[in-house]
């Protein structure tokens, strides 16, 4: 009977979101005895249990270069990570596109699915709501792919307890408030309103990001070629730790030009 009951058994997030979803076909035959059938279903059961990789947060001042390190990691590791997809009341920049860069939603829109229990964090960032749905983790985590969280530090203060992301925690420093002026004005994407904002909240984001004790990492991006290459190596450093523990995560690598 109990194989019966446990024929289909999904097991979905148990209490860590890093549980990979898995599905089972235990087949119903005539049990040799309960606690023998018990056994065997249980162990059969746990051992499709497995445990993903944990997600990687990055945050940093806006301009200080997260999508521009993200993007590199991405193409140099195809198979390892996956984006968590954001939403945002915030107007898509050209070149976005709804769903692959964030999910563009109403102010409307985006309350009724906070109320609704839909995220893991949100924040208002420079006048617009951001937040991280848990469909968008769980979307990646099915893959059995590192999460990649890049989210502002009221997000991280979310989710830096939580026993349901354990997230790698990762800063990325700009090398001035006037270089990160330059890099903002140079990628021509703000209103001079929205740079002001932005720059003003990046003294206070800096001055947490550079708190020993916030980060597991603080990548400091002046060369990005340097920078590049501390924040591949520490991830692949992390990956392989959690491999040798038993956590199933590519690492395939793709010859990368030197840009
Ligand atoms: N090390 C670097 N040196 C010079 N320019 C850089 C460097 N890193 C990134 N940039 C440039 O700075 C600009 C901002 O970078 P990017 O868009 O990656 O920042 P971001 O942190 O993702 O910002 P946001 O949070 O607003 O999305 C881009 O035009 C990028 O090409
Ligand atoms: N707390 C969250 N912050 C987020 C999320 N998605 C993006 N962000 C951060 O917002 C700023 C601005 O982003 P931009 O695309 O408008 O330049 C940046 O610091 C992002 O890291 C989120 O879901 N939650």
């Amino acid at each position: 009977m109990l194989l019966n009951i446990l024929k289909r058994v999904t097991i979905r997030n148990c209490s860590a979101s890093n549980l990979l979803i898995c599905q089972t076909n235990v087949e119903s035959q005539s049990a040799p005895s309960f606690s023998g059938a018990f056994t065997k279903a249980f162990s059969q059961l746990s051992g499709m249990v497995k445990q993903g990789p944990r997600p990687l947060v990055i945050c940093g001042p806006s301009g200080s270069g997260k999508s521009t390190l993200l993007k590199k990691l991405f193409k140099e590791f195809p198979e390892t990570f996956g984006f968590s997809v954001s939403h945002t009341t915030r107007k898509p920049r050209p070149g976005e596109e709804d769903g692959v860069h964030y999910h563009f939603v109403s102010v409307e829109e985006m309350q009724a699915a906070i109320e609704n229990g839909e995220f893991i964090e949100t924040a208002v960032f420079s006048g617009n709501m951001y937040g991280t749905s848990k469909q968008a983790v769980e979307n990646v985590q099915q893959q059995g792919k590192v999460c990649v969280l890049d989210i502002e530090i009221e997000g991280v203060k979310q989710v830096r307890n939580s026993d349901r992301l354990n997230p790698l925690l990762v800063f990325v420093n700009p090398p001035s408030i006037a270089e990160l002026e330059r890099r903002l004005r140079g990628r021509q994407t703000e209103t001079e309103e929205s740079l002001q904002k932005r720059l003003n909240t990046a003294r206070v984001e800096i001055e947490y990001g550079s708190t020993p004790g916030n980060f597991d990492i603080v990548v400091h991006n002046s060369n990005l070629k340097q920078a590049y290459a501390a924040l591949r190596d520490f991830i692949v450093r992390e990956l392989e730790t959690q491999q040798n523990q038993g956590i199933n995560v590519s690492l395939t690598r793709v010859a990368m030009n030197e840009d």
